[in-house]
């Protein structure tokens, strides 16, 4: 364990290059994304398409196991989420600008308090500002609707509209919530290596409708990104 890792400022950069030849580790949460990615990723033998389970901890863990057993230059967290309204329309693509660990931290009668402030570390990691660029215009210019903002890791999906306007307000531009960035992304940061969390949205973030979720259209986009990912990391 990087014993550092807690002693960072609150937000958290990691700004590692690609260097040529590196590995790419994608973290999917489930098979259905991991076979979406891989079919846009055509089998490239530069990537590893991983199913780290769901939520922030089996995210963690997996990447965790996973970089200890191979090298890799960077690391993605990929899959479906939910979009923000205003923000993040179902069917499009999200690319986070950071990774925002939304849940973590304590409630008090006043209000949440993250962990940054409970000083115990950071809830927000930086993404490759580079890659975040380069990744992004290559989903425009191949005609992809896509969105950048902060995406929130939650480890209970939003299902109010309360919780939504809550979680919006406490990060402000959030555009796209799933469960497993963060944990990705921290085990990513302890190895020193950049980050990218890309998010296909399958439903609102809002009021539970479970039938409502446009599931194969996300993957549908999801696989798309990943095809362009392949030529931006080729
Ligand atoms: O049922 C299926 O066919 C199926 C196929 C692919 C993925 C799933 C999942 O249920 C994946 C769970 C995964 O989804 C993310 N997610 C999606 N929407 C949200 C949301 O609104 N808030 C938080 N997370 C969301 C999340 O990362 C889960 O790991 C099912």
């Amino acid at each position: 364990m990087n014993d550092d890792l807690y002693a960072e400022t609150p937000d958290v950069s990691n700004s590692g290059q690609l260097e040529p030849g590196m590995r790419v580790l994608v973290m999917a949460s489930v098979p259905a994304e991991r076979d979406a990615i891989l079919r846009g990723l055509r089998g490239a033998s530069r990537f590893d398409v991983r199913v780290a389970g769901v939520g922030p901890a089996a995210a963690a863990a997996s990447t965790a196991k996973a970089l200890a057993a191979a090298k890799y230059g960077l690391v993605v967290s990929a899959g479906i989420g939910g979009g923000f309204a205003g923000r993040a329309e179902v069917g499009s693509l999200v690319v986070a600008s950071e990774i925002v660990a939304a849940d973590l931290g304590a409630q008090t009668p006043e209000g949440f308090l993250s962990l940054d402030e409970l000083g115990f570390g950071s809830t927000r990691v930086r993404v490759d500002a580079d890659l975040l660029t380069r990744v992004t215009e290559a989903l425009r210019a191949a005609g992809l609707p896509v969105n950048v903002g902060p995406v929130l890791t939650v480890s209970t999906v939003t299902g109010k509209t309360a919780t939504a306007s809550e979680r919006a307000a406490r990060v402000p531009g959030a555009t796209a919530e799933a469960m497993e960035g963060y944990g990705v992304a921290i085990a990513a940061l302890d190895h020193g290596l950049p980050i990218l969390e890309i998010r296909a949205i399958s439903n609102p973030v809002g009021p539970r409708d479970r039938a409502a979720w446009r599931i194969g259209e996300a993957l549908e986009a999801l696989e798309a990104a990943s095809s362009i990912l392949l030529e931006v990391l080729r």
